[in-house]
């Protein structure tokens, strides 16, 4: 399974890939401009950057997904171009997307073939597999159905699959972003495995600490341009940052704010799933009061998607009163009537259900936006007050983009989230429930979307975060719970729970008997 070595070892062998000058433009926009990058076998080379850096552009570049305006690119000595994603990957490129691209009801490894060039018998396949599996510490069983399985255990399908087409160089996006610690620690010394055989690994994360851990070099984005490589072992996080946004990034300050009375009750929110696959709520109570912010922590999967649903009324429940939002019972109400209520939704899916991908960004405004402001009169949709709103959300969290008002799927995936996260603060809610409002933002970002939150809950409003990052939490929450199998842990604050009493909870210690033998029913 090693990958083929054909080079004389009396001769220094060239680097496994070299981009030389490559340049992608969208438009007038350029979004990577004379790229120099050079991997070698066996590396773990780290692509920094801050959103709409042009990461994702030139991983699309190297995997054959865009082609290159100018430059080339050159494969273990060779001048390489890449039609399609197939040519690349039948040259040894491999790519683990952040999002996975699995069917639920089907078998590990019906899902593995189904993503495959080659064609081979399933049973073949899960030979295969399994002697992958066990290779690099994936243990996976292949007759198991997807749905059964954790987010971990999902993306090891992902990287085996990869692995399969025995891939000399393997890119990773954002490869932790959904784990947990305890899973990353694995999938880290998976990692260092492939490295030890000799693959070469390009690994793309706004977790600078994780850089620190696993690459031997670094090259950083900015603007489409490299602006610097380093030894990120040799760097700290920060310096890492300052080098990716060009100035110190400052953590988000708390100022001083009263708390009030709720803003959001829930008591006794009992709901069976839609989804078949989905996650019974049981007995979920809780209050976000105004002024203050409430973390809810918890592994993905334990019911936060059906807690959010609940409370945003994409699904409405028959007993309205176990829902109160400002004082009114809200429980079978629709999501716009819960936002004529001063409510506000941020859902963890930026394309597809925060906004649709097609749509320019002053239509997507418009989505969310129609029921409450002023952007329609008179059954009359304003265009002017929607473009200007999303020149306003634009100029407030820095939203960076190619021209004023694209199709939301242009945007970077972190300059996306700020738009949604900002579109939804900037309407001043009283109060606010975002699902991962972080996710895949560069340090500065992060830290302006936590600040701009805090600010919010300063100015009055009740804010719920849903975060799979427990740092997040304890930096921005005034309490935290943690979600588990469907139940939830009473909100306790922040200076009473420490990080590790978290981690066991979300890990399923600490919950009397009866909740952990729910698992799986
Ligand atoms: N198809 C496209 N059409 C127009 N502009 C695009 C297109 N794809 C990317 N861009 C623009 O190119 C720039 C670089 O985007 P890219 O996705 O490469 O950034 P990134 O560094 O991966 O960012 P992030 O960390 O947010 O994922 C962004 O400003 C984006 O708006």
């Amino acid at each position: 399974m090693a990958p083929p070595s054909d080079s004389d070892p009396r001769e220094p062998s060239p680097p496994l890939f070299q981009g030389r000058g490559l340049t992608k433009r969208f438009g007038s926009f350029v979004a990577n401009q004379a790229i120099d990058l050079d991997i070698a076998g066996g590396e773990v080379h780290a692509l920094l950057g801050e959103n709409g850096a042009g990461k994702s552009t030139l991983v699309k570049l190297i995997t054959g997904l865009l082609q290159p305006d100018d430059g080339r690119m050159i494969w273990r000595g060779t001048p390489i171009s890449f039609a399609g994603p197939a040519e690349a990957r039948a040259c040894g490129i491999a790519a683990v997307s952040q999002h996975f691209a699995l069917f639920d009801n089907l078998t590990v490894v019906e899902n593995v073939a189904l993503g495959l060039d080659r064609r081979i018998s399933v049973g073949r396949l899960a030979t295969e597999l399994e002697q992958i599996s066990q290779r690099y510490g994936l243990p996976l069983d292949p007759k198991r159905e997807v749905w059964r399985l954790s987010v971990g255990e999902r993306q090891r399908i992902e990287i085996v699959r990869a692995l399969l087409q025995n891939p000399q160089l393997l890119i990773l996006d954002e490869p932790t972003a959904v784990l947990t610690p305890a899973e990353a620690d694995r999938l880290f010394d998976v990692l260092q495995r492939l490295r030890a055989d000799g693959r070469a690994l390009l690994y793309i994360s706004h977790k600078l600490d994780e850089v620190k851990r696993l690459a031997s070099v670094a090259t950083i984005l900015r603007a489409g341009r490299v602006v610097g490589s380093c030894d990120p072992r040799q760097e700290s996080a920060a310096s890492m940052a300052r080098m990716m946004v060009g100035s110190d990034v400052t953590a988000p300050k708390q100022s001083s704010h009263s708390i009030g009375g709720p803003l959001l009750s829930v008591s006794g929110l009992t709901q069976r799933p839609d989804d078949p696959h989905g996650v019974t709520l049981r007995d979920i109570a809780l209050e976000v009061r105004s002024g203050e912010i409430v973390g809810i922590a918890g592994v993905a999967g334990n019911g936060q998607d059906e807690l959010f649903a609940a409370l945003s009324g994409e699904t409405p429940i028959a007993q309205s009163d176990v829902i109160h939002i400002a004082g009114e019972a809200a429980g079978s109400l629709s999501i716009n009537q819960r936002r004529r209520l001063g409510a506000a939704f941020v859902p963890e899916q930026r394309l597809g259900h925060a906004t649709v991908p097609t749509m320019s960004l002053s239509d997507n405004a418009l989505l969310t936006g129609h029921a409450t402001g002023a952007l329609v009169k008179f059954g009359l949709v304003n265009r002017g007050a929607a473009l200007a709103l999303v020149d306003r959300v634009s100029e407030a969290f820095d939203v960076r983009k190619a021209s004023r008002d694209p199709e939301a799927a242009r945007l970077s995936g972190g300059n996306l989230q700020k738009f949604i996260v900002g579109r939804e603060i900037l309407r001043q809610p009283r109060l606010l429930i975002v699902d991962q409002p972080s996710w895949g933002l560069d340090a500065g970002a992060a830290s302006a979307i936590r600040q701009a939150l805090l600010d919010l809950a300063a100015s009055g409003a009740a804010v719920l975060v849903i975060s799979q990052d427990l740092d997040e939490l304890i930096e921005i929450a005034d309490r935290i719970a943690v979600m588990f199998h469907g139940r939830l842990s009473p909100p306790r604050p922040v200076s009473e729970i420490g990080r590790d009493q978290l981690g066991l909870l979300m890990g399923g210690s600490g919950w009397p008997a009866e909740v952990r033998d729910v698992a799986g029913a």
